[in-house]
């Protein structure tokens, strides 16, 4: 009898016929997965577990970045740049090398440009119609294609003003600012307002209001829910074939689901409402309401796309401002060359504006630097997922290979960044081959906006809001750390797929007197009236 194998364990026949079949077809899975697989891999760290799936206790679940780069840092896979480990039945290739990440996402991007399975955010939670989690398909093709005519280069322009308007509006906040904590608020209130207006053409005086509270929520949510190894689901996703009984979740998934279409869908509606009384400032909703019939997309995948902007805009645009002030109270050196050349260029009686940014070299490579230096996508976003078998420098890389760009490995590359802590934008202006450094593989000098095809839509119009605002604050403000407080640690930053800066306080003084406070009185009145447009 079968029950006489397992004496300690006192199973009914039945029990144990419901166990062998809810084990045996996953056990079977592995077995087949294990023998078929590649010998061949990039090597990695052993895993206790017949080198199965069991990377996941090596990795910790906080800021698994870090853990991931010291991996990398071993001697036995740093000259290399990568390596192998396990957190499911797929491989996965962890990359801290800048060569090694364009090799395959930029100069393979026709095989690397899918997304590993993502069972809880992608099929349970957006029904597979969330452009991020979307697999490399026609979907995804469709949907990339009309946020690129939104967001491309050219288009990116078109939001310009409302970045330059908002940006004073910031000068304004700042003024305000003598010293302390919570600054921070009105780098949230810059990206959220810009992002929205693009997004829904309406701005945001408070961040507190409900609509952008909950989008922060959910952004924070993903945020966590989208760490390797973190849902059990993506991991093992045979699970998800389990009968319902035995997944409650899935329903819990479901709501949530319904929940977040109608949240999106009511954002919408405010626009569709404006349309019809004729108050609708132009947007990327009013755009895509007009257009719809010939875009070929459903009502939920409609929601998404307008509130995909929202989501994907605002922590990571107010994340990197965050990073730019830590980045000028911690490297006051830095901050004087900017405003050097802001007073050479600008003078004190205007503020920069957008036909300044080509005098302004040192401001450029500044901001790129920030972005180098604090990545707030601190692992390249959202993995990337193989769709063909591959060999890359003599090793396997096998179909459905989950790629993990390590961001901020990968800009902590000493032989492109020399001393990457440092807060260095000379770098960006230095000849590499004098500086000693390698030229790096991307043409941008960074990769905080990812790779290849599924590299960041709306890259072009964060630059011009980062830039714009960064330009406004250096020339009007020092930023310094208060007398007394201890200088920030540049290295306390918050957990999430989206890591930012943790509180630190920061003094604010008003670069003049009298006439500059004057000039940030008009400049802000004239954009309060220009911003009138955007106000529900
Ligand atoms: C400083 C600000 C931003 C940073 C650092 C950033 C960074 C990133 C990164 C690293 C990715 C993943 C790329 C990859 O998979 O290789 C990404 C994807 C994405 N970003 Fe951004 N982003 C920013 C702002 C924005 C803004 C303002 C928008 C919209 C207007 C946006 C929309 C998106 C979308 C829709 C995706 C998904 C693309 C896809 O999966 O095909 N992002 N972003």
């Amino acid at each position: 009898m079968a029950v006489d194998l397992l004496p300690h364990l006192d199973l009914s026949p039945s029990l144990l016929a419901l166990l062998t079949a809810l084990l045996a077809p996953p056990a079977l899975y592995a077995l087949y997965t294990l023998l078929t697989y590649p010998r061949n891999l990039p090597p990695g760290p052993r895993a206790s577990f017949f080198g199965w799936g069991d990377h996941r206790s090596l990795i910790p679940r906080a800021k698994p970045w870090l853990k991931l780069a010291e991996i990398g840092e071993r001697e036995e896979y740093r000259s290399r740049g990568y390596y192998t480990i396990w957190t499911g039945p797929k491989p996965t290739i962890v990359v801290s090398s800048p060569k090694v990440a364009a090799d395959l996402l930029d100069k393979r991007s026709n095989k690397y440009s899918s997304r590993p399975r993502f069972v809880v955010m992608g099929e349970l939670a957006t029904g597979n119609n969330a452009l991020l989690f979307l697999p490399y398909n026609a979907k995804w093709r469709n949907q990339r294609k009309i946020y690129h005519s939104a967001l491309m280069e050219k288009r990116a322009d078109d939001y310009r003003p409302i970045q330059e308007w908002e940006a004073k509006r910031l000068c304004w906040d700042f003024l305000h600012h003598q010293e302390g904590l919570g600054w921070e608020k009105y780098l949230e209130r810059y990206a959220a307002s810009t992002v929205v207006a693009i997004a829904y053409g309406r701005r945001v005086d408070n961040v507190k209001v409900g609509f952008v509270q909950s989008v922060i929520k959910r952004m924070e949510d993903i945020g966590r829910a989208n760490l390797p190894g973190k849902q059990v689901l993506d991991t093992y996703p045979i699970l998800q074939d389990f009968p319902e009984f035995l997944t409650p979740y899935k329903k819990t998934w479901r709501a949530s689901r319904n929940e977040s279409h109608s949240f999106w869908m009511s954002l919408a509606e405010t626009v569709k409402e404006r349309m019809r009384n004729g108050t609708a400032a132009q947007s990327f909703t009013k755009d895509l309401y007009e257009r719809f019939d010939s875009l070929g997309i459903s009502e939920e995948e409609f929601g998404l796309l307008t509130g995909g902007i929202f989501g994907a805009g605002v922590e990571t645009s107010s994340g990197s401002l965050i990073a730019f002030v830590l980045a000028m109270a911690t490297h006051p050196e830095a901050q004087r060359k900017a405003q050097q050349e802001l007073d050479q260029v600008v003078g004190s009686s205007r503020s920069p504006t957008w036909d300044d940014e080509e005098n302004l070299p040192y401001c450029r490579a500044l901001l790129k630097e920030v972005l180098r230096w604090r990545p707030v996508a601190v692992l390249g976003g959202t993995p990337h997922a193989s769709t063909e078998d591959d060999i890359y420098d003599g090793y396997d890389i096998p179909k459905g290979s989950t790629i993990l760009c390590n961001t901020w490995a990968i800009h902590r590359d000493p032989a492109y960044f020399p001393e990457p802590d440092l807060f260095r934008p000379e770098r960006y202006l230095e000849d590499p081959r004098e500086s000693g450094a390698m030229p790096y593989p991307q043409k941008a000098g960074h990769s905080a906006f990812g790779w290849g095809r599924r590299i960041c839509p709306g890259m072009h119009v964060a630059e011009r809001g980062l830039w714009i605002a960064i330009v406004h604050i250096l020339h009007h403000f020092t930023l310094e750390t208060p007398a007394g407080a201890p200088k920030p640690d540049i290295f306390a930053f918050t957990d999430g797929f989206n890591s930012k800066a943790e509180p630190f306080p920061v003094k604010v003084t008003l670069r003049g007197g009298e006439e500059k406070r004057k000039l940030l009185a008009r400049e802000k009145e004239e954009a309060w009236e220009a911003l009138q447009a955007y106000e529900v």
